[in-house]
């Protein structure tokens, strides 16, 4: 078997599982291999129910205490039994699974395997795995992969695929050279692969991990330095002398820039005049003032004669920025206009016009941006998002477009500078390390719900006094599955408390038109309350809102609950920060801490790590960083560092990619690089 054939040749695998495993993005065998489990399952000691935490999974001893009773709530089947040992009992659950209403008998004792929950403040076992004492015994201590899945395909066809095709794919010889691997102390790629998905222990996984880990880290900080050292050979299409508008635009705001922004501006500015393109990533806290060096940017850019974009990943933002745009460029005879994909046919026509013959300056924008479509008379400078990827290969398709814009990336994703410089090794980094002056640090809490009838009144009060609040629920609408607030209901009750003021809610599944409408009423101050999910949760700048109440805000990660507070604090007012904890639970306690006591990314980002703890294998996904199968920016740093020592001596000494040895590198970052820019 080979990597590259179809997963049609694993024995088991028909053709309805071969459909199942492309909507996973498994093609070939080659894909299965790097379908690394999510987590992994250890049955463990059998738990008392008094001891139960909620969200932990579970494996509980008990008796049935009642006949189990069947309910149809919605198109939801449920049969549902208390169930006891001697120290507690609990509702357990089980969905769609009607023929257990036969199989479960009152009286007789059983092993249950599930995930603790808390409906109705009470504790409850939810679709639990009934577990024979064999299976228990036999598989107690055993680490089990967990797959990402989709419909119709189970953890357990995954497990039987990936065993036969680890036994019977041949791989190649270890790429890296046994000289790398000691010094890196790795073990060999073929034996990671196994073990990645059937250890034996946890310290084969680590193992495992480590080398895949590296495997990722090292080709992509390769394939980036073999980048930038093409581009430092790069010089400017687009020389910028004039700066005067500047100067008047910064004459104009209402305030002075700070230090840390007057600085990177100079950095931006002195390479805009420069002789070699720009590549620089501008990172900045939440509110840290990164809109206005862009801006300063596109302005010089228009006004030295060519065209600037600015590239956001919603259309909600892009419209945000549009207007602030209009407002302050107002009156410097630049043109800007807005291009997003809610608009209508003729409308983008007549916009790519504009662009086309240059009667457009400055190109507000979602990714349709960079479509094929438009036509730039002379793009000079692109400012995009960390958070759209605008990474090589969207670069790429501008270059093959024989567009050579200056790049400036804006980033809200604190990462140490260090890292930084190597993650977008192909970009210099600089960042502001500063909030302004006007600002009031907010003040924070994390309560119980209980609190709410109070946090209610908090709000009437500011929104008495002028100001704005937002209201963020984890939800749309409401589930049987899972015991979280929704907006949709969440604003009907508000609105009853609040019967005085315009409440109005938001969320990803409305219309782009809806959305944006919206946001603009709110940010007119036409609605006072918004309660929304997490689409607010980026760029969102509304310096008249005061406060942020974030419901179950356990079940967001901190990075997240960061970005979502940065939307108030914005301007001169003092804010608040209303953290509400729906989960009794000790750890989600202690995580709400750090932010109650920091209002601070960068440190934020390094408690997150050490809460996490190096026992949490596969991190949480920063939000818009570069993302890796595997590797964690923050948990793994060491490898990254070392993994781009390594790539970093190939690319300084050239002809060592030739040697015979490194063969296996060549080809793949061939393959790698062949990926990344198709
Ligand atoms: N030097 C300054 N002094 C006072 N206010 C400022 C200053 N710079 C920017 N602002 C204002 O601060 C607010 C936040 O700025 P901006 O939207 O640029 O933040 P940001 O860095 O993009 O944050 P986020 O990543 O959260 O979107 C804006 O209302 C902006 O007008």
């Amino acid at each position: 078997m080979k990597q590259e054939d179809r997963i049609s040749v694993i024995k088991g695998i028909g053709e309805k599982t071969e459909t199942g495993m492309a909507k996973l993005g498994i093609f070939k065998v080659g894909d299965l291999l790097e379908h690394y489990p999510r987590n992994y399952d250890v049955y463990g000691e059998i738990k008392e129910i008094e001891a139960l935490e909620e969200g932990e999974t579970a494996v509980i001893e008990v008796a049935v205490a009642n006949l189990p009773q069947r309910k149809k709530v919605r198109n939801l089947q449920m049969i549902q039994c208390w169930v006891s040992d001697y120290s507690g009992r609990l509702l357990v659950t089980w969905f769609n699974m009607p023929f257990l209403q036969n199989k479960i008998r009152m009286g007789n004792h059983y092993l249950f395997r599930g995930k603790v929950i808390r409906k109705n403040g009470m504790l409850g076992m939810d679709q639990p795995v009934i577990l024979s004492k064999e299976e228990y015994v036999n598989q107690k201590d055993v680490l089990q992969p967990v797959y990402a899945l989709t419909a119709g395909i189970t953890n357990n066809m995954v497990k039987k695929a990936m065993s036969i095709a680890i036994k019977e794919t041949l791989l190649d010889k270890d790429y890296l050279p046994a000289e790398i691997r000691k010094e890196c102390n790795l073990i060999e790629e073929k034996s990671a692969l196994r073990k990645i998905h059937f250890p034996n222990h946890l310290e084969e996984l680590m193992e495992a991990r480590k080398r895949i880990v590296f495997d990722e880290f090292f080709l992509f900080t390769l394939a980036l330095n073999y980048l930038k050292k093409q581009k430092e050979q790069k010089s400017s299409n687009f020389k910028m002398l004039s700066t005067e508008a500047c100067e008047e635009l910064m004459k104009r705001l209402p305030f002075s820039l700070t230090e840390a922004q007057r600085k990177v501006w100079e950095t931006i500015r002195n390479e805009l005049q420069g002789d070699s393109q720009m590549n620089r990533l501008v990172q900045g806290d939440v509110g840290s003032g990164k809109t206005i060096v862009a801006e300063l940017a596109l302005l010089m850019t228009a006004k030295n004669g060519f065209q600037g974009c600015i590239m956001v990943p919603t259309e909600v933002l892009a419209k945000q920025h549009f207007q602030s745009l209009s407002q302050d460029l107002n009156g410097f005879g630049v043109r800007i206009v807005l291009l997003i994909g809610s608009m209508t046919a003729k409308e983008k026509r007549e916009v790519y016009s504009c662009i086309k013959n240059h009667e457009a300056d400055v190109i507000v924008g979602t990714h349709a941006l960079i479509q094929e479509t438009v036509e730039y008379a002379c793009l000079g400078l692109v400012v995009t998002d960390e958070q759209h990827r605008f990474g090589v290969k969207q670069r790429e398709a501008l270059f093959n477009k024989g567009l050579e814009p200056h790049i400036l990336v804006m980033s809200a994703t604190p990462i140490p500078r260090t890292l930084a410089l190597i993650l977008y090794g192909d970009l210099d980094v600089s960042t502001i390390d500063q909030l302004p002056k006007n600002r009031l640090a907010i003040k924070n809490c994390v309560v119980a719900t209980d609190y709410r009838e109070k946090a209610y009144r908090f709000i009437e009060e500011q929104v008495k006094a002028g100001h704005q609040a937002y209201v963020i629920c984890p939800m749309v609408e409401e589930s049987e599955v899972m015991d979280a607030e929704n907006v949709i209901e969440y604003t009907e009750k508000l609105q009853s408390v609040m019967p005085s003021y315009q409440i109005s809610f938001l969320h990803g599944k409305m219309k782009a038109k809806e959305k944006n409408q919206l946001m603009e009423q709110f940010s007119k101050g036409e609605i006072q309350v918004l309660v929304a999910t997490t689409v607010v949760e980026v760029g969102v700048n509304v310096p008249n809102a005061t406060v942020m109440m974030i419901e179950n805000a356990e079940r967001f990660g901190l990075a997240q609950l960061h970005q979502l507070r940065g939307r108030v604090g914005r301007g001169g007012f003092q804010s608040y920060c209303i953290f509400v904890n729906g989960s009794q639970s000790k750890e989600s306690k202690k995580r709400l801490e750090v932010l109650n006591s920091s209002n601070d990314g960068f440190v934020i980002a390094k408690e997150d790590l050490k809460l996490r703890g190096p026992g949490d294998l596969f991190g949480i996904r920063q939000s818009g960083m570069v993302e890796f199968k595997m590797a964690d920016v923050y948990q793994d740093a060491e490898i990254l560092l070392k993994a781009n020592e390594i790539a970093k001596r190939f690319t300084e000494d050239e002809v060592k990619l030739l040697c015979k040895k490194y063969e296996g590198i060549r080809s793949k970052l061939q393959l790698y690089t062949s990926d990344l820019f198709l």
